[in-house]
């Protein structure tokens, strides 16, 4: 489908035709086509995609922070999209293009004082981009160059390998539970299936966001490396996962994963309907609000 049929398909349902992510055949090598670079963008996404390695970058570029809204799930949703179904990347890279934050997870605007019927297309476009991401063909490895809470840990762990840039200033994790909400089943099984059922229990708990180093040693992250070094060993990273034939490690990816997303596919509407009943909720919208508060009062 062309990205402007899509646009107006997920602009009328807040939903990407799901079965543009399901049953594809595997993707077939690039062909041998001159080195190239591309390069597209919208208003919340800049890729490049360099056609001789067959890798693009995704950079997440709405300040002040990356918040997750509405329209940036739609482009984040559209580029992949596009990437997916191009023959000459193999590969994606997502990092972000705004100075010490990877992503401020999900716009919490976007979760404060709507309609219901803008809590259900908000939340299936974050459905949507956990789908989408999590049964990507393509290997994705997250280059977290910045904080990255809630929504933002879970684009990290939802991509096949995470490379943190190793400042202790920068935190990850899935702190839901200090907003006084709680994280879905989805983002949990994700998390549990990168680090583990005791970690994420104490973790989820806790609402912990953990630094760098931490992340690193409770397995959250991958690797860490100086900040400088960050895109070359992403890089060098996506190099050694694309030396592998293609078929394999897909068949492999799907097999690791197929339970998890099998579960949010059979249960979606359910999962919409539980957003909304909780989030609608006036103690949760109390919470919300005061977060808000809070942070805009950190900064004076
Ligand atoms: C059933 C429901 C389950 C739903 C699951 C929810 C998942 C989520 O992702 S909820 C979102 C959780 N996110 C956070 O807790 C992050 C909150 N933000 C921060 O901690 C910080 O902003 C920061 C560390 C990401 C960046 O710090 P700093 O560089 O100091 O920037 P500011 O705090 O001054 O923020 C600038 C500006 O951006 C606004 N903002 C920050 N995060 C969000 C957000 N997630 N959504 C919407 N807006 C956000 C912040 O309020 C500031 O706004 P202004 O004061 O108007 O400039």
């Amino acid at each position: 489908m062309a990205a402007p049929a899509l646009a107006r398909c997920m602009a009328r349902t807040g939903v990407l035709p799901l079965g543009q992510a399901w049953g594809r055949a595997p993707r077939l090598p690039p062909s041998p086509l001159p080195a190239q670079r591309r390069a597209f963008s919208n208003n919340k996404v800049l890729v490049e995609l360099d056609e001789s390695a067959g890798v693009a970058t995704m950079k997440f570029k709405s300040p002040p922070v990356n918040s997750l809204s509405l329209d940036f799930l739609t482009e984040f949703c559209i580029s992949l999209e596009k990437l997916e179904n191009d023959r000459a990347c193999r590969g994606v890279i997502l990092t972000s293009a705004v100075p010490k934050i990877f992503s401020s997870g999900l716009d919490i605007t976007e979760m404060c004082g709507k309609s219901t019927e803008h809590y259900a297309e908000f939340w299936r476009a974050v459905q949507e981009m956990w789908l989408r991401l999590y049964s990507s063909n393509m290997v994705t490895v997250a280059a977290v160059n910045g904080s990255s809470p809630a929504g933002g840990c879970l684009i990290a762990l939802t991509c096949d390998y995470r490379i943190m840039a190793e400042n202790p200033k920068f935190s990850i994790g899935l702190n839901e539970a200090q907003l006084g909400i709680v994280a879905p089943f989805w983002f949990k099984d994700t998390f549990v299936n990168v680090v583990g059922h005791r970690v994420a229990e104490s973790s989820l708990q806790l609402g912990s966001l953990h630094s760098a180093p931490e992340a690193h040693r409770i397995g959250l992250v991958d690797e860490l490396v100086p900040e400088e070094k960050l895109k070359d060993r992403a890089t060098a990273v996506m190099q050694q996962w694309l030396a592998l034939p293609d078929h394999a490690r897909q068949l492999t990816k799907t097999m690791m994963r197929k339970a998890v997303l099998d579960r949010l596919v059979a249960h979606r509407e359910e999962d919409v309907q539980n957003f909304i009943s909780f989030i609608s909720k006036e103690s949760i919208q109390k919470s919300l609000r005061m977060y808000m508060e809070m942070l805009k009062k950190k900064k004076s």
